[in-house]
Order: structure tokens, then C-alpha cells, then sequence
């Protein structure tokens, strides 16, 4: 009994959760684990429980165990306090039961509100539970103390917690177990698997509560049996947490589930707890230092020593006969296999000598001399110390590999690097994509197509003898979709599609791109029929001859080898296809091209006017719009020139984007106007302030390009310009329509001379109008000058020049001219921009005062639209050709057509001016 009052505190402690139990109150309090606030218990829990509230639930007047509680309600936490300390060694008022040696119901038999009287008698402790009487508890404490030895003291924290809820709650049975066994014999010790089960089993334990244990217990007497019966009873009242209303019980989304699992983490904790509480409980217990007199007089001279070992050089193990030292002296470890002594020695030779010695005095004949070994051993730690960083070294290395290649597609580490990083599409499940969602490019997908019936249908041509094209390249600027084109092909033929990138060949080590090349078409052959998509195959497929200029680069050459050959390699049977992308395929090694490889050359170029319309109309399916398709279409494409399909399937997004984010209920045409202007010109600058002076600059720079596309006859009519600073660089922002309101194809010599005169209009507006000129026009110029070289140097518009063409080709490093012909090229670009300017300023001079009513409105107004130029020139005095008035005309403030791009693919027609102001640094 002693052991339980051992003091105030403690009794105050301890009486809480007994009291907790008598009254069955559901205070919140409890549902706290008791292991995160044992600092918190003492005081104000016993003035909690010992009193009950008015909500808290009435126990049985009938019960005794009621009554118990009622009385200790009314006497409080001071009478139990007192009576603890006055009659020491006795149990406080109310509580006698709970400490009663002749009864073997624990204090969890009590029970709760409401239940029957005769139930406490009949009431078992939960499964996996038992109760304890006093010398159990006493073996109890025993064990407590030995296992709290060397423990620190959070740990003993846990330890004393444990005890309590168990003297409270039962044993588990776990437990009862070892304390049997420590009852039943005298010579119990304790070992490492004991030391572990007691931690785990304490841990437990000292995380449950009253309430979990008790509303276990009271399933149990309803004789409501659960399927989980018999497991412990900690394991039950987790599971009962969800079941809320039933009791005043834990909240459950405090408590803590995974308190419980074992997972690895801690495992590892626990078997590193269990080793050190079992090293603290039994320091050295497998060996033991003792001096070369200890050991002559305890063990040499009474016959104890079977063997001796010289460990290097400086200590002696002592092996002993272990039954005849179990004779002698039973009590010690030495008794216990795997113990030893150790001594140290100074030098072997003296070790030696002493021992020889010893011999002599115990007269042991020589035959019978203890035998000595010697050897070197290596101390674990010092072994760890000295492999530790190599393992360390190469476990890095592995774990870095590993992560490398699983960035880089999932390869299995650096053993993986050779294999293909194609991705396998699969044609039944990843590859949706079919010819109609490939809008315009009718011709390129006739071409295809052939490749599609061929892998759908190979007999057809076989048959006839004929050999099917073993692939084919699609050229084009970026974004005209022929990476859609071979995917729908995939899709359309209903094949395997294998897709990589001609940079992914491309590796730091020496052999890694043939070996990829190798694996990807290996794979391919094991599942013919398939397609192979090279996307940017000019990375891998450049001209060799062109790339010896610079040294060259031996491994994309014996890629490109390696190609070759694989695809060389087919024989005609195998149904393999070869797709290959590329933006560039003048770079191509002409190996490539040669029939019987990439025996097709498919170009893909910019979508027409009509190609625009479908790509348009593909895109427009999704989105939520209530304009006249055939009107939006028409005007979208023909706002659209120079757009490639990518351009377009972002401006319909993107159209969408602003539309989503007006609030709108359906995508309306300023919304795709809005997206156009953002595509070409980039975002709004409004940040950007000009000074007033650079504002009426850049209004009559943009003023003078309008008034000359209003009067030239093949100018670019005008249908938007603004003085808001859009993009990069660009003051000012001017869209027209190309000339004809369609595609150009074809440009003459007065279409030319009228579209630069118009490009100068923004500089001879600032000659006409200001003391000064800026560095806006440089934008202006550039254009200027590379239409009217070109026109000398290729399209044979100089008399002087005569009809030849002098392309500039950046490879050439001498120009295949003469000095003579240079010169007279220069004159004669110089005449041509001159005569341009001429025209030029000579409209601007006549149309003055128009020039200055455009310029002073765009300054109020800061954009125009094209009526409100029809309002201030008058209508324009040319007749407009093409669609131009079916989807421009009477549509008020909403034309927002673009420049036409001026970067394009080589061939893709002359330079058509873009006159929009641009910013320039002109410092130093
Ligand atoms: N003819 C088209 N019809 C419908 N959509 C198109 C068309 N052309 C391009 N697109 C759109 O543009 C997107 C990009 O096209 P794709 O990736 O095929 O271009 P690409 O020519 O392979 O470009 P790159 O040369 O840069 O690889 C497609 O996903 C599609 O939405």
C-alpha cells in the first residue's frame, strides 16, 4: 500500500483517474492523451473530477460503487488529501475498493452511470486484461524501478504513467507473463527481448486514457461482442473513436491513430531504445576488465583458465571453463557463454615471460601449459570508419543515377543511358488524334495518307510489286502542325506511334546516341506494324559536310550514321514508318533524303486564307460563342495573315482567356480582336508614360504611315492605329490589311514602291512637322532597305543590275560580285528608296492639313479605327478588292487586323512593312 502514497503529489495524481472512474464523468479534459501533458495533471485535475458539475452525468444512487463516488464528490479534493496524509498507508475515503487486496475486480469494474448493480460483480476486465492483487502489483513496481534505471527522465515519465494506468485498468497479459515469470523465478533476469517488450508494452499503455479502457469495458457487459473481441484492450478503444454521442468521449480528430502503428521509423526508434535501456540495465555484460593479479589469483592459480588469447599485441582475453566456474562461483557472469575477461598487457614479451613464470610457481608441466593464441582484431567502429565514406561515395552515386534517369524519363540509372527515351503511344488508348482534326494542308495529308493505307493494308501494294516509301519529312515554320500530322496519322492507321526528339539522341557520352538509335528501332521492329516520329530531326540530321567546317561532332555524325543504317536495315516486309519534323530542312544531310530512307519530302507551309478558315473553325468547336461562324471564321482569317495553326489555337484561348476574364457568357468578336492584338503586338504598356512632346511625335509618325496607306493605291489600307505603347519597343501600334485583303503572292514594281513609300511616311511626317527628327524610324528603315536591295540583287527590278541574282547567303565568305557591281548595286538601292521617299513627301506635303487632323485626333482619341478615318479623308478613292467589304465594312470600331509579318520562311514573298513607331536606345 505504501508504494501507491508515497507522497501528496502522487496521491493527487493517482487519485484522479480513480476518481475519474467512480464518477464516470466525461470531462473534456480527458480526451487528452495522458503522455502529452503529464506535466499538467496534479492540482487542478483533482478539483476537476473530485467535484461533480450539474452537466455531469448522476451515478446509480443504488450501486456502491455510486455511492463511493457521490460521497467522494461531496468531500472534495481537500478530504482526500488529508485523509491520504493522515492515515498513511490506508486509501482515502471512497477509494477503499479500488485499493482492496480481497477484491479481484479492478477499479475499472465500476460502474458507470445508469448500468445495473448486480453488472459490478459479474464485470470482467477487458480482454487481454487481468486484474492484480498486491504482491503482483509490488513484482510490478520491481520491474518498473529495474526498467527505469539509466533511463532519463522524460522516459521515467512515461514508465510511471504506465504503472498507473495499469494499476487502474489490468494487466495485460503481454505483461502478466514476464511478471509470472519474475514471481516464479527467484533468478529471473532480464534480457534484451524482455527489456523491448516491456518499453513497448509501457509506451502503450501510458498513451491511453480512463475512458478508452472504460468504454470498452462497458461494451463488454452489454454483451455487445464485437468481431475484434480479445484483441487488447488499447487496440479496441482506438476503434471505438468514431462512434461519437455514445459517450463524453475523446474528440476523435484529436487523437492520434498512427500513435500506434509500428512503421519503420519506429521500429528503428524503439529496437534502439530497447539495446540502449538494455546496455544501461547491464553495462558490460559480455565482458569485464580485470588486472593480470586478478586474474593470476581468482582464476590461473585455482585452474580455472581453458584458454588465453593476445588480441593485437596489447590485451588477453580469458576463455574459462565455464561449469567448473559454475561450480565455484555461481553468481558470476563469467558463468554466462559469450562473457570474457580482459586484461591488458605492455608487451607481449613480458606477457610471456609473466606467464611462464606463473607456470613454474603452479609447477603445471609444460604438456598442460595454457594455450596462447594471438590475433589481430579490427574494432567495428574502426572498420566503419574506414569503409564508411566509400559506402557513403557509392550509395550517392546510386542514388544520384538513379534520380538523373528517373528526371530524365525513368531509365534505370546511369546502366540505363543507352536505351531509347521514346515515348510508346499507344493507338487504342493514348492516341485520339485523326485526319479531321487536321484542318487545311490537303495536299500534305494526301501524301500521308498513302503511308496510312499502307500500314492498314500492305498486300494491296505488294501485290502489286511495289515498294511503300520506308518515311517521310515534314518541313515548315514552327506551329504549321506536322507533329499533329503524324499523330494523326498514328491515329488513322491505328498503330503503335513512337515519338522522340532528335535532341534526346543526343547525350554527353561517346556512343550513347547510335545505342539509343539502335534500341528505339529494335523496339519498333518487335512491334510492327509502328510508327517512328522524329520530332526536330535537323539536331541529329545536319549536313556532314557543313559541320566539318566548325571540327565537326563525331557522335552526331555516327547518330546520323546509325540512322542510316537502321533504316537501310528494313527489309520490305517490315511495316515500320519513319516520320521525321524539322524547321530547317536545307541543313539536312542529303543521305537522308535519298529514296529508300526519307524518301518523301512533305512541306508543310503557313496555312492560306482558306486553311485559316478550317484551322479556325477546328479550334472554334470548344469554345462558347454566339457570332455567325462563316462571318467570325472569314473575318478571323483574314485579321490572321502569316498566322501558323499554332498562332491561331492560341488565339482562340487566348480569346477565350479575356472573354472569362470580362465575366462574359459567350467569347465575343472584340474579345478574339483583343487576342489578335495581343498575339502580334504584345501587352498594353500602360505603365509606360510619354512626355507629351514624345506623345505628339509618335501621333504624327503614325499619322503620316495612315494618310499614306489611305491615298497610295496598293498600299496597305489602314484599320487601326494607336499612340498606346504596346509589346517590345514598339511607341506606337498601326494594323493594316494587305493590299487586295488577302494573302500576297505576288508583288509588282508600283505595289512595292507605294508599300515603301508608305513605311518612310512615319519619318517625312516628323521632317514636315518638327524642327527634328528621331530614332523611331530605324524599324522603318530597315524594312526600307532590305525590299529595295532585294529588289536589285533577286527580282531583277534595276535596269543597272540587269536580271541576275545576288542572294546573300550568310555561308559565303566572299561575295560572288565584283567591286564594281557593288558599287552599282548600292546606287541603285539608293535610287530606289529615293525615289520612294520622293513620293512619299510629296503626298505628305499635299495632304498637310489631313495629316494634321489624323494626327491631332489620335492624339485626343489615342486609337483610331477605320471609320474614323472614313469620317476625317473621306472614303478611300480605291476600290478594295477580295472579301474586304463582306467582313470589314459597316462594322463599326471593330477592325483590329495586324501587320503582316514581316519573319518568314525564305521564298515566303517580298518584305511587307509593318509601320509602327519603335523605341530605340540611343545612348553612347
Ligand atoms: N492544321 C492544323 N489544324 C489544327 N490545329 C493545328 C494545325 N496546325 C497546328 N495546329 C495547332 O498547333 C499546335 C502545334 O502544332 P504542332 O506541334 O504540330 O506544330 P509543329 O509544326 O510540330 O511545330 P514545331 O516545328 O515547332 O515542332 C497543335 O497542337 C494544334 O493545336
Amino acid at each position: 500500500m505504501t508504494n501507491f502514497l508515497p507522497r501528496p503529489g502522487s496521491l493527487a495524481r493517482r487519485s484522479r483517474p480513480v476518481a475519474e472512474c467512480a464518477l464516470c464523468t466525461g470531462s473534456s479534459l480527458s480526451t487528452v492523451s495522458r503522455s502529452r501533458i503529464p506535466s499538467r495533471l496534479p492540482k487542478s485535475y483533482v478539483r476537476r473530477y473530485a467535484t461533480v458539475n450539474d452537466d455531469d452525468p448522476k451515478p446509480d444512487k443504488n450501486t456502491k460503487d455510486a455511492q463511493v463516488a457521490n460521497r467522494s464528490s461531496k468531500d472534495g479534493e481537500k478530504k482526500i488529501a488529508d485523509s491520504a496524509s493522515k492515515i498513511p498507508g490506508k486509501p482515502p475515503p471512497g477509494f477503499e475498493e479500488t485499493f482492496d487486496k480481497n477484491n479481484r475486480s479492478s477499479p475499472l469494474s465500476a460502474p458507470s452511470g445508469g448500468s445495473e448493480p448486480d453488472k459490478h460483480d459479474t464485470a470482467k476486465p477487458p480482454p487481454g486484461f487481468a486484474p492484480m492483487d498486491e504482491r503482483e502489483m509490488q513484482v510490478l513496481d520491481t520491474i518498473a524501478q529495474s526498467v527505469k534505471k539509466g533511463l532519463p527522465q522524460s522516459q521515467t515519465k512515461i514508465i510511471d504513467d504506465a504503472i498507473d494506468m495499469i494499476k487502474r485498468g489490468g494487466v495485460p497479459n503481454e505483461l502478466r507473463e514476464i511478471m509470472n515469470e519474475k514471481m516464479n523465478n527467484p533468478n529471473f533476469k532480464m534480457d534484451l527481448a524482455t527489456a523491448a517488450k516491456l518499453v513497448r508494452v509501457f509506451t502503450k499503455m501510458s498513451r491511453m486514457n480512463v475512458q478508452q479502457i472504460m468504454a470498452h469495458l462497458e461494451k463488454e457487459q452489454n454483451g455487445k461482442k464485437e468481431k475484434d473481441e480479445g484483441e487488447p484492450a488499447f487496440k479496441q478503444s482506438y476503434s471505438q473513436k468514431g462512434k461519437g454521442g455514445q459517450q463524453k468521449g475523446p474528440d476523435p480528430s484529436k487523437i492520434r491513430i498512427g500513435e500506434f502503428k509500428l512503421d519503420t521509423g519506429t521500429f528503428l526508434i524503439s529496437a534502439f531504445l530497447s539495446y540502449y535501456l538494455y546496455r544501461s540495465l547491464y553495462p558490460g555484460e559480455s565482458s569485464r576488465d580485470i588486472t593480470w593479479q586478478e586474474f593470476r589469483t581468482t582464476f590461473l592459480d585455482k585452474g580455472l583458465v581453458d584458454k588465453l588469447t593476445v588480441i593485437n599485441r596489447n590485451k588477453v582475453r580469458v576463455e574459462l571453463h565455464r561449469e567448473a566456474v559454475a561450480n565455484m562461483y555461481p553468481e558470476s557472469p563469467a558463468v554466462r557463454a559469450n562473457f570474457y575477461y580482459y586484461f591488458t598487457i605492455g608487451s607481449v614479451e613480458a606477457f610471456e615471460r609473466r606467464l611462464d613464470e606463473a607456470h613454474q610457481e603452479l609447477g603445471i608441466p609444460s604438456s598442460e601449459r595454457i594455450p596462447v593464441a594471438y590475433i589481430d582484431e579490427v574494432p567495428l567502429s574502426a572498420a566503419f570508419f574506414s569503409f564508411g565514406p566509400t559506402l557513403l561515395f557509392v550509395a550517392a552515386l546510386f542514388y544520384f543515377s538513379r534520380r538523373a534517369a528517373s528526371g530524365a524519363g525513368g531509365q534505370s540509372g546511369i546502366f540505363g543511358i543507352g536505351k531509347s527515351r521514346a515515348k510508346r503511344f499507344n493507338h487504342e488508348t493514348d492516341i485520339k488524334t485523326k485526319f479531321s482534326d487536321v484542318a487545311g494542308m490537303d495536299e500534305a495529308k494526301l501524301e500521308i495518307m498513302e503511308f496510312v493505307s499502307f500500314l492498314k493494308d500492305p498486300t494491296k501494294y505488294q501485290s502489286l510489286g511495289a515498294k511503300i516509301p520506308r518515311g517521310a519529312i515534314l518541313s515548315g515554320p514552327p506551329g504549321t502542325g506536322k507533329t499533329l500530322l503524324a499523330k494523326a496519322t498514328a491515329g488513322e492507321s491505328g498503330v503503335p506511334f513512337y515519338s522522340v526528339s532528335g535532341s534526346e539522341f543526343v547525350e554527353m557520352f561517346v556512343g550513347v546516341g547510335p545505342s539509343r538509335v539502335r534500341d528505339l528501332f529494335s523496339n519498333a521492329r518487335k512491334n510492327t506494324p509502328c510508327i517512328i516520329f522524329i520530332d526536330e530531326i535537323d539536331a541529329i540530321g545536319k549536313s556532314r559536310a557543313k559541320q566539318n567546317f566548325g571540327g565537326g561532332n563525331d557522335e552526331r555524325e555516327s547518330t546520323l550514321n546509325q540512322i542510316l543504317t537502321e533504316m537501310d536495315g528494313f527489309n520490305t516486309s517490315e511495316q515500320v514508318v519513319v516520320l521525321a519534323g524539322t524547321n530547317r530542312p536545307d541543313v539536312l544531310d542529303k543521305a537522308l533524303m535519298r529514296p529508300g530512307r526519307f524518301d518523301r519530302h512533305i512541306s508543310i507551309d503557313r496555312p492560306t486564307m482558306d486553311g485559316r478558315k478550317q484551322i479556325f473553325l477546328v479550334h472554334l468547336k470548344k469554345i462558347v460563342t454566339s457570332v455567325n461562324m462563316d462571318y467570325l471564321t472569314g473575318r478571323l482569317s483574314a485579321l490572321t495573315p502569316g498566322f501558323s495553326g499554332a498562332d491561331i489555337a492560341n488565339c482562340v484561348n487566348e480569346a477565350a482567356l479575356i472573354a472569362a476574364r470580362a465575366n462574359a457568357t459567350a467569347v465575343e468578336m472584340t474579345h478574339f480582336e483583343q487576342a489578335i492584338e495581343r498575339v502580334i503586338g504584345g501587352l498594353e504598356k500602360k505603365s509606360l508614360v510619354l512626355t507629351p512632346e514624345e506623345k505628339k511625335t509618335v501621333a504624327y509618325h503614325e499619322a503620316g504611315h495612315a494618310i499614306c496607306g489611305w491615298f497610295f493605291k496598293y498600299a496597305d489600307p489602314l484599320l487601326k492605329v494607336s499612340i498606346i505603347p504596346r509589346g517590345q519597343g514598339a511607341l506606337g501600334y498601326a494594323q493594316y490589311l494587305p493590299a487586295g485583303g488577302g494573302d500576297v503572292y505576288l508583288m509588282n514594281v508600283k505595289q512595292l514602291m507605294d508599300r515603301m513609300a508608305m513605311t518612310l511616311g512615319g519619318r517625312v511626317s516628323e521632317e514636315l512637322w518638327f524642327d527634328t527628327v528621331t530614332s523611331g524610324a530605324s524599324d522603318d528603315f530597315n524594312k526600307v532597305t532590305r525590299m529595295a536591295t532585294a529588289m536589285v540583287t533577286e527580282w531583277g527590278m534595276s535596269q543597272k543590275i540587269g536580271y541576275l541574282n545576288y542572294k546573300d547567303d550568310e555561308q559565303r565568305l566572299h561575295k560572288p560580285f565584283s567591286e564594281e557591281t557593288a558599287r552599282n548595286i548600292d546606287s541603285e538601292v539608293r535610287r530606289i528608296v529615293d525615289e520612294a521617299y520622293k513620293q512619299c513627301k510629296d503626298l505628305l506635303e499635299e495632304k498637310k492639313d489631313q495629316l494634321q487632323a489624323v494626327a491631332e485626333e489620335l492624339l485626343k482619341k489615342e486609337m483610331l479605327v477605320r471609320d474614323d478615318l472614313v469620317r476625317i479623308l473621306g472614303k478611300r478613292p480605291f476600290e478594295d478588292r477580295g472579301d474586304f467589304h463582306k467582313y470589314f465594312d459597316n462594322q463599326e470600331g471593330k477592325s483590329a487586323p495586324p501587320p503582316p509579318p514581316t519573319e518568314g520562311t525564305e521564298g515566303a514573298g517580298p518584305e511587307i512593312p509593318a509601320p509602327a513607331f519603335r523605341q530605340h536606345d540611343v545612348r553612347g
